[in-house]
Parts: structure tokens; C-alpha cells; sequence
């Protein structure tokens, strides 16, 4: 589920920072790749640091790859830790190859192959990352974490296709939290953020792994459940609620705490009927769980 996965605690800011940091590592590589063949070409006495066991760690990238604080999303990343993989296998390959020269033998092809291809595999994971963190941008409402509308219609489309293949149900929620103005108007708008944050990631640590959540707009979300009959989706929607209900916020400062509720609207998205159907009847439930009071979920189903 998207609020759980490692690119969520990263900013935007920070994301920039990440791929700005990835381009200058391949940079820094290029003319480091220069020097490497001065010394293996043209006999230009090698780097001592590039001839040391620990030559990975002392490159410019190696220093901003292994110090602690960079970004500790980061580090769980798949990508991130193959590119570490990659990058001291190009430095111990390099290492291997001067030591060759300087000892007067000839260098291999399969060597020098072996060096060049790692190389090349290291700037293609780094670019790799690098769209993995342009995709994530692209994606996620980075207030509260949740995947973003422009995503939206391209994975509920997926799911509609996994509908048609799989005959599988899948339900779609619309939820909206109740007196949400209230809450800004009382404590201020960086309260109503922590809010929206804390919440968001309340429900998403309630939902399976392959349900998602989706800033809709302001303070109403979207929810997908694949393989979901619309009565076990009102079960799961209305354990949520509950729970959300009783649970008080902690604000920061850790001071004082904010209590809210919400509403939800619930449909079954069938293959006979557009996205944009399923979603008017989720909504259309919603309405009608504002108007019958407020914190509760309301079903709509298609032969009422
Ligand atoms: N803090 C904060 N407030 C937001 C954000 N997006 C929307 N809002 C506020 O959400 C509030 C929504 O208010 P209303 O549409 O009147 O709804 P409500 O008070 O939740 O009332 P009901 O939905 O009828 O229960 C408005 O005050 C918006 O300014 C946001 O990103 N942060």
C-alpha cells in the first residue's frame, strides 16, 4: 500500500535533492572513468585512493552514499542497495586493472569487459532510481502520503482490467472527514495538515496491502478494494471508522490531541459501468452518509 512503502518519508525537496545528488554521482564517475584510462592508456601514474581496498568509499559518491544521514528512506530501497552492490564491484574491477598495469601485465579483455559492463550496469540502475524517484513525485499527494488524482484513473483503469480477466469484485470508497473546516477554523491549517496526515496513515495501516488510498481533493480520500464483495467491504470500512473515531490525534509537541470522525460512501465497480459510475456511486452513498448524520458508512447498491 502506498503510504507504507520507503519513498513516503522523502519530500519533495528531498526527492530533488536525491536525483540532483544521482546526477552529479554519474558526473563525477565520467571523469573519474577519464582519469581511470589516463592511467591504464597513456601511463599517467594511477590514484593512489583508486588503488585502496576501500576505493569505493572515498569517491565523492562513495562519501555521499555512506554517510549515516542521507535520507534513510533510501536505504531500504531495492535500487539504492544494488547501486552500492555495483558501485564497489566498478571500484575493486578498476583496482584489478591497474594493479594488472602497474605490474607490467597485459590487461585482459575479459577483465576489462568485466569492469566496463559493471560500469555500465551502475549508471543504469542510478538512472533507474532516479525515475523511480520522478515516478514517486509524479504520483503521491506528499501532504498526507496517499497516492495522488493524477494516478488515480491509470490504477483504477488497472484495476478495471484485472476485473475483466480475474471476475474478481473489486469496491470503491469515497470518504470525507467530518467538520473538517471546524478543525482548521479551531486550531489553524497546520493543525488540519497534521490531521489529514495522521489519518490517512491511520487507514492506510488498516487496509491490505493491495487496497490503496487516493487524495481525491481537500480533505476527501478515494479508496480502493480489490477482491472485495461490497458486504466485507462495509465490514472493513466500518472497523475503520470506528477505530478512527475513538482514536485521539497527538499533535505535535506532543501537548494536546484532536478527535474526528469521518464518513464513507461505498459501491461495487462492476466491468458493465465506467470508472467514472462507480466512483458517482460512491459518492452519491457519501452524500447520503452526511445527510443521515455523519460517521457512518452507507452502501449504494446498483438494485436499490
Ligand atoms: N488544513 C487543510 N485544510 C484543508 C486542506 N484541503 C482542504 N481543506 C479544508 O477542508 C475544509 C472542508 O470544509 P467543508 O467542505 O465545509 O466540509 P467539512 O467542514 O468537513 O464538513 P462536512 O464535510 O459537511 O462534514 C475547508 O475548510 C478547506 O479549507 C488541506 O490540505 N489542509
Amino acid at each position: 500500500m502506498k503510504i507504507t512503502t520507503d519513498q513516503q518519508s522523502s519530500t519533495p525537496q528531498d526527492a530533488m535533492q536525491i536525483l540532483r545528488d544521482l546526477d552529479t554521482g554519474i558526473m563525477n564517475h565520467m571523469t573519474w572513468m577519464k582519469t581511470l584510462h589516463r592511467a591504464l592508456i597513456c601511463d599517467e601514474i594511477p590514484e593512489p585512493l583508486d588503488l585502496s581496498e576501500e576505493a569505493h568509499c572515498h569517491c565523492k559518491f562513495g562519501h555521499w552514499y555512506y554517510q549515516g544521514n542521507n535520507f534513510p528512506a533510501l536505504r531500504e530501497n531495492s535500487v539504492f542497495l544494488k547501486i552500492g552492490a555495483l558501485h564497489k564491484m566498478m571500484h575493486d574491477d578498476a583496482r584489478t586493472l591497474l594493479q594488472a598495469k602497474s605490474a607490467g601485465h597485459e590487461i585482459g579483455l575479459a577483465e576489462y569487459d568485466k569492469f566496463m559492463d559493471g560500469a555500465i550496469s551502475f549508471k543504469w540502475e542510478v538512472r533507474c532510481l532516479q525515475f523511480e524517484i520522478v515516478n514517486s513525485i509524479c504520483t503521491t499527494d506528499y501532504l498526507t502520503g496517499a497516492w495522488n488524482r493524477q494516478s488515480m484513473m491509470s490504477k483504477l483503469t488497472a484495476e478495471m482490467e484485472r476485473m475483466t480477466r480475474s471476475g474478481q469484485p473489486c469496491c470503491i470508497c469515497m470518504m470525507d472527514i467530518d467538520h473538517f473546516k471546524e478543525v482548521n477554523d479551531n486550531h489553524g491549517h497546520s493543525v488540519g495538515d497534521q490531521v489529514l496526515q495522521t489519518s490517512v496513515q491511520f487507514i492506510a495501516d488498516r487496509l491490505r496491502k493491495y487496497d490503496s488510498i487516493f487524495r481525491y481533493g481537500g480533505e476527501e480520500f478515494l479508496i480502493c478494494l480489490p477482491e472485495t464483495q461490497l458486504d466485507e467491504a462495509e465490514l472493513i470500512l466500518n472497523r475503520i471508522r470506528t477505530e478512527l473515531s475513538e482514536h485521539a490525534i497527538l499533535l505535535q509537541g506532543g501537548n494536546s490531541t484532536v478527535s474526528i470522525a469521518a464518513s464513507f460512501g461505498v459501491a461495487i465497480m462492476t466491468t458493465e459501468m465506467s470508472i467514472q459510475d462507480a466512483i458517482n456511486m460512491a459518492d452519491h452513498a457519501l452524500l447520503c452518509a452526511k445527510a443521515t448524520g455523519r460517521n457512518r458508512v452507507c452502501v449504494w447498491r446498483i438494485d436499490d
